[in-house]
């Protein structure tokens, strides 16, 4: 596990936006994992600049999205699908046919999660894998429970999950119950996770997630048995360390 230190959000963007950006030009056809939440929007405004300028060319680049909320069309505003398109594939050179959410409209989770695992496996797996980190140690929509799900599956979110993202909808009644998310097997298979973390509210759970035990009550501590993790936090997020 590599700790990359930065003094804010913009450099932790920067420095993000440079692993990606390197995978990039190292390997035009990558497979990139890709987050939603607020901690990455600037990850993905530095890369739309470096596109712009000609720096990056994401044509070949193909993608999968770690999670979707269930019962979430594709053209509502709070949809993963949405966030990627406004944040990111409506401004790159991306195929968008080779860009991938778990369609959060399936009403067979068993289906839904044997279609994404298909996605992935059909790519060859994932190269990068980006992650955000939520505020009870989940990682796409792997919530604390009692063991590590292997693959692209259903959740019913917590209520700790449902609190802190109501901020975005308009009650907390409006905020889904269920999500699709990769599981932790389709996270850890990927050649290499960089996760992002921002602002003292996540100072504590960096700490449990990274220096306390590996157990699925934090879901993101696997990542210390992963052989190329990367965390950049900026230097609040890491000021329990
Ligand atoms: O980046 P944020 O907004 O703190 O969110 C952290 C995590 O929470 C989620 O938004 C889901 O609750 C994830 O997508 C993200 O990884």
């Amino acid at each position: 596990m590599r700790i990359l230190k930065a003094k804010d959000y913009k450099e932790m963007s920067e420095m993000a936006a440079d692993i990606i950006g390197a995978q990039v030009l190292l390997k035009p056809d990558a497979v990139l994992g890709l987050a939603t939440g607020s901690t990455p929007i600037g990850t993905y405004e530095e890369l739309v600049k470096r596109y712009e300028s000609g720096r990056l060319d994401f044509r070949k680049i193909k993608t999968v999205n770690l999670d979707e909320y269930r019962g979430l069309t594709k053209d509502n505003d709070q949809s993963y699908y949405y966030f990627m398109h406004s944040h990111l594939f409506d401004h790159i050179n991306i195929d968008k046919a080779n860009t991938n959410v778990p369609d959060g409209m399936e009403p067979d989770a068993i289906k839904a999660g044997e279609d994404y695992e298909n996605i992935i496996s059909n790519f060859g797996g994932i190269d990068l894998q980006l992650l955000g980190l939520g505020n009870n140690g989940h990682i796409g929509f792997n919530e604390p429970c009692d063991e590590f799900i292997d693959k692209t599956h259903v959740v019913d979110l917590t209520q700790s999950t449902i609190e802190a993202n109501k901020r975005f909808f308009a009650s907390i009644d409006e905020v889904p119950k269920q999500a699709y998310t990769m599981g932790i097997g389709s996270i850890m298979r990927a050649k290499r996770v960089l996760m992002l973390v921002s602002g003292k509210g996540k100072a504590q759970i960096v700490k449990d997630a990274f220096f306390g035990p590996v157990t699925p009550n934090v879901p993101a501590s696997i990542l210390q048995l992963h052989n190329d993790f990367i965390l950049i936090g900026d230097a609040e997020a890491l000021s329990c360390l």
